[in-house]
């Protein structure tokens, strides 16, 4: 699927939001992408994750154990990519603001992939990684739905982005006037 072929499965699920937005990393940004409005629809969720899975399959090597989804956003990728993958989906959700793997065991030395929605700083990536090598696995890889650092983001290991679309975001205190004059909302669930 091409980046534009993406970005239609958004757009055609209302799911391209305009306004002010707080995002997960405290950045702020007048686009959204709501995902929650595309994976409510299974047609279009399996047509992303099924060409996310062949885009994992060409560019990992060896076996992969588990895909592991960051609660809330990554839950249905992870798992829907899973399905493709033929390989069980686990998920990692926060205790007081922290991931953890609460609901699982994981063996030592587990070849892991994370699947995300959107990557905007790569953060979230990053403090999953950091819980899964705490655990002694090893993520031979991360993918998400939509990279919105197109490419700018560097998590540590190997990121396959299904599409990159590079959408403006603005530290809060560097906001551009037009939407400062907007009220922001925090659409996510992580608490800042
Ligand atoms: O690359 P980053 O700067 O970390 O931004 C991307 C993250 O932000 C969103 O999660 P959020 O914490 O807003 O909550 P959600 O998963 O419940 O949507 C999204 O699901 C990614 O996990
Ligand atoms: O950076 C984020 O928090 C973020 C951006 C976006 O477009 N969609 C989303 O769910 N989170
Ligand atoms: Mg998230």
């Amino acid at each position: 699927m091409s980046t534009e072929d993406v970005l239609a499965v958004f757009r055609s699920a209302g799911a391209v939001l305009e306004g002010h937005f707080i995002l997960t990393s405290g950045l702020r940004s007048p686009v959204f992408l709501q995902k929650a409005r595309v994976f409510m629809h299974a047609d279009k969720t399996e047509r992303l994750c099924k060409a996310l899975a062949e885009k994992i399959r060409a560019e990992v090597s060896g076996r992969i154990d588990y895909v592991v989804g960051p609660a809330i956003g990554g839950l249905i990728p992870a798992y829907e990519t899973s399905r493709h993958l033929g390989v069980p989906a686990i998920w990692v959700e926060r205790e007081q603001g922290v991931f953890r793997l609460r609901r699982f065991d994981m063996e030592k030395g587990a070849r892991v992939v994370i699947v995300e929605d959107i990557v905007t700083t790569g953060l979230s990536i990053r403090e999953t990684i950091e819980c899964l090598r705490g655990l002694g696995a090893e993520v031979v890889a991360a993918a998400c739905i939509i990279d919105r650092s197109a490419g700018k983001t560097d998590v540590g290991v190997p990121l396959i982005a299904l599409a990159e679309y590079e959408v403006p975001a603005y530290p809060a205190d560097a906001l551009p006037p037009e939407l400062a004059a907007i009220p922001a909302v925090k659409p996510g669930s992580r608490n800042i």
